[in-house]
């Protein structure tokens, strides 16, 4: 069973001369034998989800780590789950079958280790592997960022001066080997050099590492390989015009190589701009384009162009006729159907999704969806039937306009007067721990066996004992804990038309970590109040103020399958105007403060600059609508976690909350530098939550006399960087305990 044509000659392929005769480049025999150039599968994907289609990954990553079952075990499912996705793939009719897409956690990972990039410091732990990707009890693991613009996270190599690189090509050559044996014959997947570097911060390596590639190109064409597919999303974000020679000298210097495999450079998340043109002029065969997100390419004669009009990064179904409009205009030697990313951003299959509602259905692609419309593009470019242009999108229902509030100065004396908090009020973020009981019991209320009103019970009762933990403790703006919420987008997404959740649908956020998005297909509305009778049992059991607590539009949306016939700015103003109506109610309930989380606000950050300023107005726009009906007395609060929002302060500052908490303490108070001028309350978080770890008295008054050399102490809350749910109430009653004895200390002495 062969899945791809003959393979060919493999020299065939290459560009013996490293000339830069156009002609001679990617083909001795030239551009006008296009013959020879056809020698790209019809159809193919750029990669494909690996968790396993009943998370099996996920299960047998975590009985390694505990011990439960050796390695062996993990690499037998591992390749179990490889050899599922290639015989699902070729029986979906995919011709080109991708290899080395499948990870034990990560696929920059992975490439640390092809490199020989593994630091010095994890080469003595037991597994060297997942010492780097989850520590170890010594050593701290590497740090970990957003894959560009998606919700996938990866680990950001570390090069130091001390790198020596040296290839280990074991992993590509046994899934080549592994798929042979199966019968089929596979395009190994490899992140590419430049992204590579350009992810480490450390290009000037190039020559070095370029060294590895070569090493491995040969490796892989002695295994019988025609294609290699090297990835450089990094390629459709803004790059300097040193990076686009780095990127011309790789590919010349790859291209130029005897003997190697046939080229495939993937870009994708984006359009190419002028690095399409870059690669064009080198030596490699294939490139892939985003036609998604980006824009035909211009004629390339001599190239294969790898076109991914099926989306990797949404789960809708692809409009044939449009996809095959976008296929017949790009002028190149081959046109290949395929995908616009890889596939690890979608789930498996929505086949079993069997309780979604009516109508719903029919309209999503998930992973094995999108491969065989793949193929069955593939299958009509042959055929005559026309491209068309994509149906007129819906028209969503107007807004009205986004009410401004009066000037902070008179919101802060009007707060001040109705809340009398004492000066550094403390606070926390939102969650409070949530214990394996309340989450088998929502099972149990789905399944039918738990009444609904007994849920209901279990979560009063977690809230009143939060209530009280707090109150003993001495905090002065106390939550109600968040028991009720699986999940702070999930949760929304539940209660609000115009969302669907699956059963199913599960992506890898990181390592054995998955989320299951919820689908947004319709127009969004609150049909009821969502949150409004927790918060007000909760503020009925204490005097102190009790913040509501929302997540907001940006982050609901950031962390939710979007619509693809509204923009995204409307389906946010959309979600922004549900999240207002319970702002009102909880006002009207009683509650004075309210918080609104986006942790998301800096994700969805479009990667080119020249995108991110209207990106920035509508979002926060959004923000506000969902804010802004408040009265002056009524307190709102925003929350973001993460530790680079220098880069978008400005954005913080035109949210307008009152008050704003911010993870800082995990990342050295970095945030502390940029805050000047900061017109409104603000709590830079004073110990990290992500370890069980209890801060000190000492610690954590630290962390706020450096807050306070930061910043007039009348603006100044204090707090941890993030909710706590994820902590035992042992933990969080002695953090939070020395928390707010180093604020009464710090209020002595203001
Ligand atoms: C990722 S930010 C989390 C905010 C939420 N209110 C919580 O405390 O868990
Ligand atoms: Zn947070």
């Amino acid at each position: 069973m062969r899945t791809f044509p003959a393979p060919q000659d493999p020299s065939a392929l290459s560009n013996p001369t490293g000339h830069q005769d156009p002609s001679a480049l990617s083909n001795p025999t030239g551009p006008q034998d296009p013959s020879a150039l056809r020698t790209f599968p019809a159809s193919t994907v750029l990669g494909y989800p690996r968790i396993g289609p009943d998370r099996e990954l996920k299960r047998a990553l975590e009985a390694y780590w505990d011990g439960r079952a050796g390695r062996a075990d993990l690499e037998a499912t591992g390749a179990e789950l490889r050899a599922r996705t290639w015989q699902r793939l070729h029986a979906l009719g995919l011709d080109g079958l991708p290899s080395n897409t499948f990870s034990l956690y990560d696929q920059v990972l992975d490439t640390i280790v092809l490199l020989g990039a593994t630091p010095a410091r994890y080469l003595d732990a037991d597994d060297p592997y997942f010492a780097m990707a989850r520590g170890t009890a010594d050593l701290a693991p590497l740090r970990m960022t957003k894959w560009f613009d998606t919700n996938y996270h990866h680990l950001v190599p570390e090069i130091g001066g001390d790198t020596v690189f040296k290839l280990d090509a074991s992993k590509p050559i046994s899934e080549v080997r592994q798929a042979l044996e199966l019968g089929f014959e596979t395009r190994p997947v490899i992140l590419g050099p430049v992204t590579f570097l350009l992810l480490a911060g450390a290009l000037e390596r190039l020559d070095e590492v370029l060294d590895c590639y070569e090493e491995l190109l040969a490796a892989l064409a002695a295994e019988g390989v025609t294609w290699v597919q090297l990835d450089e999303p990094a390629l459709v974000g803004d790059r300097t015009p040193r990076e686009l020679a780095a990127v011309r000298a790789a590919y010349d210097r790859l291209g130029a190589q005897a003997g190697r495999p046939g080229l495939l450079v993937a870009s994708y998340f984006g359009d190419l701009g002028e690095a399409f043109g870059v690669l064009a002029a080198t030596p490699v065969e294939a490139i892939a384009v985003d036609l998604v997100r980006g824009v035909v390419p211009p004629p390339a004669p001599d190239k294969i162009i790898v076109a991914g009009v099926v989306s990797g990064r949404d789960i809708w179904r692809t409009h044939t006729d449009r996809a095959l409009g976008l296929l017949r205009s790009v002028k190149a030697a081959q046109v290949v159907v395929s995908t616009s990313c890889s596939l690890q951003h979608v789930p498996y299959t929505v086949a079993v999704e069997t309780s979604l509602e009516p109508g719903l259905w029919e309209r999503l692609a998930f992973a094995e969806e999108k491969v065989a419309e793949v193929a069955a593009l593939s299958r009509l470019l042959t055929t005559g039937r026309p491209g068309s242009p994509p149906p007129a999108t819906a028209a969503p229902a107007p807004l009205p306009p986004v009410a401004a509030r009066s000037p902070y100065p008179v919101r802060a004396a009007a707060q001040a007067a109705h809340l009398d908090l004492p000066p550094l009020p403390t606070t926390t973020i939102g969650s409070f721990p949530q214990l394996g009981q309340l989450r088998a019991a929502r099972a149990a209320v789905t399944s039918g066996s738990l009444a609904e009103s007994d849920y209901d019970k279990l979560v009063e009762q977690e809230i009143e004992h939060a209530i009280r933990v707090q109150e003993r403790l001495g905090l002065d703006v106390l939550v109600h804990g968040e028991p009720e919420r699986n999940d702070m987008v999930q949760y929304f997404a539940e209660h609000l038309d115009g969302f669907a959740v699956t059963r199913h649908g599960w992506v890898q956020s990181y390592g054995s970590r998955c989320t299951r998005p919820p689908i947004i297909h319709g127009d969004v509305s609150r049909p009821a109040p969502i949150t409004v009778r927790w918060a007000r049992y909760a503020q009925s059991l204490t005097d102190k103020p009790v913040k509501g607590m929302l997540t907001g539009p940006v982050t609901i949306v950031a962390w939710s399958f979007d619509r693809d016939d509204l923009p995204l700015a409307a389906v946010t103003h959309q979600v922004a105007a549900a999240i207002a109506d319970e702002v009102a109610d909880l006002e009207a309930a009683g509650i004075s403060i309210i918080q609104v989380d986006e942790p998301a606000l800096r994700e969805l950050l479009p990667l080119r600059a020249a995108d991110q300023p209207a990106y920035l107005e509508w979002s926060v726009a959004a923000y506000r609508r969902a804010t802004s009906g408040v009265s002056d007395r009524t307190q709102i609060h925003t929350h973001l976690c993460y530790s680079d929002a220098q880069e978008i302060l400005s954005a913080i500052d035109g949210l307008d909350a009152d008050v704003t908490t911010i993870e800082s303490a995990r990342s050295g108070a970095r945030i502390l530098g940029g805050v000047q001028g900061f017109g409104r309350g603000l709590g830079p978080g004073v110990y990290d939550i992500h370890s069980p770890r209890v801060p000190s008295v000492e610690e954590i008054a630290g962390s706020l006399r450096a807050t306070l050399d930061a910043l007039p102490a009348v603006q100044v809350w204090v707090n941890p960087d993030c909710g706590l749910k994820t902590r035992t109430y042992a933990q969080v009653e002695a953090a939070l305990g020395n928390l707010v004895e180093a604020a009464r200390e710090a209020r002595a002495g203001l």
